[in-house]
């Protein structure tokens, strides 16, 4: 077929498509700057430069559009929407963003670090032992190793730039089924992989597609016998000593890693029944322990002494009556002029805003009136879960606790602005964008941007 010319139009509006179907932000905000009307444009089969995002995973891509006004209803020619592919394809991150009800901060608080779901748990699999037991020797399943709670990484070396430092190093069943064999290996059976744009087209259509099942192994095997497992290559296990450390693999890795933690750090914990002292049988893919004693009280009733544990933390930026300042505390522990959010772990038998008023009122003196939840991240130090809140104080005195913070203090927006745009600012620095904390802090500010608006019941 005779293929014609393109006309300089459609020439802009292929360029746009493509720079959003290979994630190329840098190009397509350049050509949206340029040619703004370019954002709702459709090319073959009625595809939007959304649709095309959405298909090939482009968080950030989808992300900007948004944020640049872009429609979210048009359908393609199949009658799809965005949200349609990005869910078809196994893009949850991407699905769950555009299924975000349309309000000022969409896209101001995506997704938190350690929260995405890299893997479909299968929760329901967990109890299938003869499933288990096929997935373990399968070839392409994948083992990550962990030394006690740490895993087994290797540094990333092709992008100097970025902030991925690590990654997670990944073994075949016959790299390291001899683990198996010890008393004290734990195994945790992960998930398995989700369907994306990696996946065999044709194996998808025929529906032969298995997903590969990702498992981690605790061990307490010497670490350095371990590392010989990796022929060479620069591994080593991570400390998280600092804790820096495990801020730095890829988002897609995070969620990983704080998953498998959690569960191994509490295999650690509870390596007797906490009722009666006995020993504990490891069930469902290492998710539960059952104890041994027949005569236990574990094993009548309702007890959670056999299912993986989590301290519930409260999490909080306090914003001023005046709504312009926001209180900010720094642990002695922190980098010389950092500040953060204040936070306390939930008592029992406490509800999420008493817990917020009682910390904040202890450790710097300061009373809150209204608090409203806003987003959770799992916090693997070991297995926190950080329940994010801003709350309105109804005092400003500071009277800081010594014993928890070293300092507190009322911080104007300005301030924050200044620190969380212009880059470092020694008298104020912020915690790292994968934090709860720095989300707040970002949300706060960008619910308000307008600084000459103030809601009077909204925060
Ligand atoms: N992701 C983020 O942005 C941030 C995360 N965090 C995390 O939040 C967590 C809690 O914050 P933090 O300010 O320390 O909490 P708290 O203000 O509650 O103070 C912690 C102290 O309380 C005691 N404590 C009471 N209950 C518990 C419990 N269930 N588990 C452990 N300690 C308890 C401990 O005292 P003792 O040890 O003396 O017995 C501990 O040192 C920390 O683990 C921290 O890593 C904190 C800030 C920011
Ligand atoms: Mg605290
Ligand atoms: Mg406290
Ligand atoms: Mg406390
Ligand atoms: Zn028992």
């Amino acid at each position: 077929m005779a293929s014609f010319p393109l006309s300089a139009k459609e020439e802009i509006v292929e360029r746009f498509l493509d720079a959003a179907v290979r994630g190329d932000l840098p190009q397509l905000r350049m050509l949206l700057t340029h040619t703004p009307s370019l954002i709702n444009q459709t090319g073959y089969s009625g595809w939007t430069a959304l649709m095309l995002a959405a298909r090939n995973g482009h968080y950030n891509v989808v992300e900007a559009l948004l944020s640049h006004g872009c429609d979210k209803l048009p359908v393609n020619s199949s009658s799809q929407t965005a949200y349609d592919i990005a869910k078809f394809w196994g893009h949850s991150h991407i699905s769950n963003l555009l299924a975000q009800t349309d309000d000022r901060c969409s896209g101001v608080l995506p997704e938190l670090y350690f929260c995405r779901e890299t893997l479909d748990r299968q929760s329901d699999k967990r109890t299938d032992k003869a499933w288990l037991e096929a997935q373990q020797s399968d070839p392409n399943t994948v083992y990550l190793l962990f030394s006690n709670i740490n895993p087994m990484v290797s540094r990333c070396e092709e992008d100097k730039s970025s902030e991925v430092l690590n990654k997670l190093c990944r073994f075949r069943y016959d790299g390291v089924k001899d683990l198996f064999q010890k008393p004290t290996t734990k195994l945790i059976f992960l998930g398995v992989e989700k369907m994306n744009s990696s996946s065999s087209c044709s194996q998808v259509q025929e529906g032969s597609w298995e997903p590969p099942a990702w498992f981690a192994i605790g061990t307490d095997e010497d670490a350095t016998e371990l590392l010989k497992r990796c022929r060479g290559k620069n591994c080593f296990f991570t400390t998280f000593s600092p804790k820096i450390d495990l801020l730095t693999f890829s988002e897609e890795e995070a969620g990983i890693v704080a998953h498998a933690r959690a569960v191994l750090v509490w295999h650690n914990r509870y390596s007797f029944c906490p009722i009666c002292g006995s020993g504990t049988s490891v069930e469902e893919g290492g998710h539960k322990r059952r104890c041994l004693n027949l005569k236990c009280r574990s094993l009548k009733g309702v007890y959670n002494t056999c299912y993986p544990q989590i301290d519930p933390v409260v999490i909080m930026l306090v914003v001023h009556p005046g709504r312009n300042q926001c209180l900010l505390g720094r642990k002695k522990s922190y980098p010389v002029g950092m500040f953060s959010c204040l936070a306390g772990f939930i008592e029992p038998g406490e509800a999420i805003e008493d817990a917020v008023r009682r910390e904040v009122e202890a450790e710097s003196g300061v009373k809150v009136g209204l608090v409203r939840y806003i987003c959770s991240q799992p916090w693997p130090m070991p297995s926190n879960l950080m329940i994010g809140c801003l709350a309105i104080a109804i005092s400003t005195n500071i009277k800081v606790d010594q014993n928890e913070i070293e300092e507190a203090r009322w911080f104007t927006r300005q301030q924050i602005a200044e620190s969380l745009y212009r880059g470092a600012n020694p008298a104020l620095m912020l915690p790292p964008n994968q934090t709860i904390s720095h989300k707040l802090i970002r949300y706060w500010i960008c619910k308000n941007a307008n600084l000459s608006y103030r809601p009077p019941l909204d925060i």
